[in-house]
């Protein structure tokens, strides 16, 4: 018997339920060695033209929570009634059945319940006892339906992001960066989820054991690298969804790029639910065998690696992201290591006043940090500053000198945004600024903050902005700002050159065409691009740092500032 390649009978699928993509098709994408796994291809010369689908996909085909729940109410067969059981024991079992976590929850169960199904070798002999017997009048109810789709989804060996990445030497390139913290995060929590929810996805393959915790990543895998948001996409529109996450068959094959040729849109016609279209810069003829990629959006390789397992050598949209540098955290006094109760014995009074002070002042430190993270999140402010890449030299505004020009409106010259400004602000002031919780307010939440002497009300991102420019050493802070940003990037320098590395693993030659390649070089290549993006940006940044810092330095009141500060010393 010959079986028919999946990727025919997925196009076939596509074709006689409604959807149309004339003059594409599908295979396997490349550049350089690496793989892009299947992309969206022309198969003959094409106009792009302005506004004009070029492919369509009914309703029908979309996949969210709705069809999810629709399957386990009303699917007759044994596989649907599996899924109805599992919708159910989650339900039960507390889950809150809507909003974005239900949803994608939904999604892992359908994309496990495909999963399980989708091999001969996997299905349940109940899926026999109904063949022939059960036809559904809404085929959509049937699990043989969705498999020709299920069935070329990439598997574990073709998504390789991070959490993948198990006692792999790349991984360790990633020690001390953001994306590590956040790597481990996720795998713990993936790990947690899973255990909780096993119980109810078992069902699925009557407690088999093959819904594992690597195929339930998997299932996160590709819910994440292939979903599409329609909520973000009608942000600001009349129109609104009941659904946000939707899997789209065919729209989902398409790769990434920054010079995407197309984009995708949700269409209110009864016969199309989401088209294809050319973007505007891409509108003209487009050869045969071309492939046509969209744009995920304007991710740094931080979150395009984490996500999609992939990274773009210089990335123009390269972001480093740091957690809010507290100053209060450089302050807390090093404490050297020991036997404490020995030592406790041999110290003198003088000392133990010493160690006194110390402990209290590493106490003040940690409750300080606690009102700053309370006070962010009250602010609606992330505990993290992105870093972006500074504009290519001659970009910045600079006057006839050629030197850089003092922005009140932008002092970063963009590389915060103003939340990230906002959240430096909060990481350096301190109580010697008039800055902190005051205990007005009463019990902890209901907090109240002062700055300069005035109570932070309304406690919003506007009234604490007003109040820091209206300091009146307001340019001391930004040059406070600039020297703690400085400060870190020297550290993160310092963390991503060699020297901090060496022994943990070594640099990798660039891979070129023919060499024969391993996933672990492959991985090693992602990391050493992601790596020199970061380290690219972090010079950047501090070139343009401590060109603002000396600029900034030049204001008469931060003179006038630390020349007190200096006679305060010297007084001392
Ligand atoms: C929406 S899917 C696109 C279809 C996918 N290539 C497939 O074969 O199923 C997204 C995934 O495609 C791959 N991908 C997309 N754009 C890429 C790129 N520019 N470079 C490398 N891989 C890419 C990544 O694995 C990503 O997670």
């Amino acid at each position: 018997m010959t079986r028919t390649d999946p990727l025919d009978a997925f196009k076939a699928w596509l074709s006689e339920n409604g959807a149309s993509f004339p003059s594409l098709s599908f295979k396997a994408s490349r550049s350089g060695c690496e793989s892009r796994g299947r992309g969206l291809f022309t198969t003959n010369r094409i106009t792009l033209e302005e506004g004009k689908s070029i492919a369509t996909v009914p309703a029908k085909l979309v996949i969210n929570t709705s069809l999810v729940v629709r399957i386990a109410k009303y699917g007759r067969t044994t596989p649907a009634k599996k899924l109805a059981q599992c919708v159910d024991g989650l339900r039960k079992g507390g889950l809150s059945a809507e909003g974005a976590a239900w949803e994608r929850v939904c999604l892992l169960v359908f994309l496990l319940w495909g999963w399980v199904y989708s091999e001969p070798l996997r299905e349940e002999t109940g899926r026999e006892r109904d063949s022939g017997e059960i036809v559904e009048e809404d085929p959509a109810l049937s699990i043989d339906f969705w498999l020709p789709y299920v069935r070329i989804l990439p598997d574990i060996d073709g998504l390789d992001t991070p959490v993948f990445w198990s006692g792999s030497p790349a991984l360790s390139l990633l020690k001390g960066m953001e994306l590590d913290d956040a790597v481990r995060a996720k795998k713990l929590k993936l790990t947690r989820e899973y255990s909780e929810l096993l119980p109810h996805l078992s069902i699925l393959d009557n407690a088999k054991g093959r819904i594992t915790l690597e195929r339930f990543m998997w299932a996160d895998g590709v819910f994440w690298s292939r979903v599409l948001s329609f909520g973000s996409a009608l942000e600001g529109t009349d129109t609104t969804t009941s659904d946000d996450y939707h899997l789209v068959p065919l729209v989902d094959f398409c790769n990434h790029s920054f010079d995407q040729h197309i984009g995708w849109h949700i269409s209110e016609s009864a016969s199309c639910r989401v088209e294809l279209r050319a973007v505007d810069m891409a509108v003209g003829d487009v050869a045969a065998d071309t492939e046509l990629f969209i744009s995920y959006g304007q991710k740094p390789n931080s979150e395009l690696l984490f996500i999609h397992g992939f990274v773009v050598p210089e990335n123009p949209f390269e972001t480093l992201i740091v957690p809010a540098p507290f100053i209060e955290g450089s302050n807390v006094p090093f404490e050297p290591d020991g036997d404490e109760e020995s030592e406790e014995r041999e110290l003198s009074e003088e000392a133990e006043i010493e160690r006194e002070e110390r402990k209290m002042q590493k106490i003040g430190a940690q409750i300080a940090i606690k009102d700053k993270l309370q006070f962010l999140s009250l602010l609606g402010l992330r505990r993290v500053i992105d870093i972006s890449r500074p504009p290519m030299s001659g970009n910045v505004d600079e006057d006839e000198q050629g030197e850089i020009e003092v922005d009140m409106n932008d002092p970063t010259k963009g590389l915060l945004t103003d939340d990230g400004l906002l959240a430096m602000y909060v990481s350096v002031l301190t109580a010697e600024d008039g800055f902190g919780r005051t205990d007005a307010g009463g019990p902890r939440d209901n907090p109240e903050y002062n700055l300069g002497g005035h109570k932070i009300f309304p406690l919003t991102k506007e009234t604490f902005s007003t109040l820091v420019q209206a300091l009146p050493h307001y340019e001391v802070i930004r040059l406070r700002v600039f020297a703690v940003l400085l400060d870190m990037i020297n550290f993160r320098l310092y963390e991503l050159s060699g020297e901090y590395t060496q022994g943990r693993a070594t640099r990798t030659a660039p891979l070129k065409e023919g060499d024969v390649i391993t996933t672990e070089d492959m991985r090693m290549n992602k990391v050493e691009v992601f790596r020199e993006g970061q380290y690219d940006l972090l010079v950047a940044a501090f070139g343009l740092l401590q060109t603002l810092q000396e600029r900034w330095a030049e204001f008469d009141v931060v003179q006038e500032y630390l020349t007190a500060i200096q006679a305060g010393s010297d007084d001392e």
